[in-house]
């Protein structure tokens, strides 16, 4: 594209937004080259259950917390496709709202890492919790998460560090979120659909989880199909699978594609994946999107086995409050297409300060050790936005 006079560097653009409280959603779908940028003129926060025949279209923000914080709701007012371009035209009245400057702008997404050491003991110690309580019964699997401040930004280009993850996560849902009401800004790239539904009617859904690094330990890459799974890991995700599939039973969907388990790879990490289709017309189930939305969340990907049991032993030990880690987020209604996805593999700048957010499901046989390591190996994930 040409630059004129109404348009704008997409950096210059998104770093105005930030500063002048302007709430938008930049993302980029798995598989795909082109992003997205949606952009909300309404300054107040709105904020509704999600039901995709009402909600009109938009992107969506939900905090895993279901019953204390309904999903906030980006209505599509400007929208932006692009693929390699860097400048955008922006109308003249969101122009006026943005008073943009021009100069200033770093170059990079930078981040000054927290020095000192990063403490092991209270998620073990936390771990080693949350497997006594499954050998006294209480659950069956539970996942466990801890956030991690790794430092203060030094040169903050937004748009730098979505395209930075857009490269080292090809197959994920990249996305960088501006929550205008809360001083935040999410930066993620999830490998995992919550519920999408396509234009001619077709759900999907997966059951996700098991993670290995997708590097051997002398840094070769490892191929989806060499993968090998132990039974934790194979027991793990199975009760994923086991969920989704009475979540079906409850709405008596009998018809459904499964297909799986089969070894992914997202980003630096190989996970197992089921997937789980169905043709809501075939079936005359024209809803059953926000039907599964409603049910499916949060689940034993990011919460647990039985759901109640789980998410009561989390809020117990868990120190820290997730905010819109393991949430969910993603377009709704766009092009007739809707696509959440469970906002893990992410992180928060607040201030400057940068949280990202990294969980793994805990069994009765897992090991401190290794829940710890996955856990660093998560967050590797979203270290990759800067540069
Ligand atoms: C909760 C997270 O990942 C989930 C998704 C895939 C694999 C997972 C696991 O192996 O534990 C988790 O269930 C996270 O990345 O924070």
């Amino acid at each position: 594209m040409i630059a004129t006079e109404s348009s704008l560097h997409i950096d210059v653009f998104l770093n105005s937004c930030v500063e002048q409280k302007i709430p938008f959603a930049l993302y980029k779908l798995p598989n795909t080259a082109q992003s997205k940028l949606i952009v909300s003129f309404e300054k107040t926060e709105v904020r509704k259950k999600i039901d995709f025949d009402e909600c009109g279209s938009g992107f969506v923000m939900a905090p895993y917390h279901k019953e204390n914080e309904l999903p906030y709701f980006y209505k599509n007012d400007f929208e932006v496709d692009f693929e390699d371009i860097t400048e955008i035209e922006v109308p003249e009245d969101l122009r006026d709202l943005l008073g943009i400057s021009k100069t200033n702008l770093a170059d990079k997404f930078s981040l000054k890492l927290k020095s000192e050491n990063t403490n092991s003991d209270s998620h073990k110690r936390n771990v080693e919790e949350v497997i006594n309580s499954i050998q006294k019964g209480e659950a069956k699997k539970v996942v466990l998460s801890r956030t991690k401040h790794l430092g203060e930004i030094t040169e903050n280009n937004f748009f730098r560090g979505f395209q930075n993850l857009s490269k080292s996560n090809p197959t994920g849902f990249v996305s960088l979120v501006n929550v205008p009401w809360k001083n935040q800004v999410w930066l993620g790239a999830s490998p995992e659909i919550l519920v999408s539904q396509d234009e001619n009617g077709m759900f999907k859904t997966v059951s996700l989880a098991g993670t290995q690094s997708a590097f051997d330990k002398d840094g070769n890459e490892i191929r989806p199909i060499d993968a090998l799974w132990s039974h934790k890991e194979i027991e793990e995700q199975a009760f994923v699978g086991r969920y989704i599939i009475n979540c079906l039973k409850k709405i008596r969907v009998r018809e459904f594609l499964e297909e799986g388990p089969k070894t992914i790879k997202a980003g630096n990490l190989l996970h197992l994946n089921t997937s789980y289709t169905i043709d809501t017309k075939e079936i005359n189930f024209g809803n059953l999107s926000s039907v599964m939305l409603n049910l499916l969340h949060p689940t034993p990907a990011v919460c647990g086995m039985p759901k109640d049991a789980a998410e009561a032993i989390i809020d117990r030990i868990e120190d820290y409050d997730r905010e819109f880690y393991s949430g969910y987020l993603g377009p709704v209604n766009i092009q007739n297409r809707s696509q959440l996805f469970v906002n893990i593999r992410t992180m928060k700048i607040e201030n400057g300060q940068v949280f990202a957010f990294a969980g793994g499901g805990i069994t009765e046989d897992s090991d401190p050790e290794k829940e710890w390591n996955e856990t660093e190996i998560k967050l590797q994930t979203i270290l990759k936005s800067f540069s």
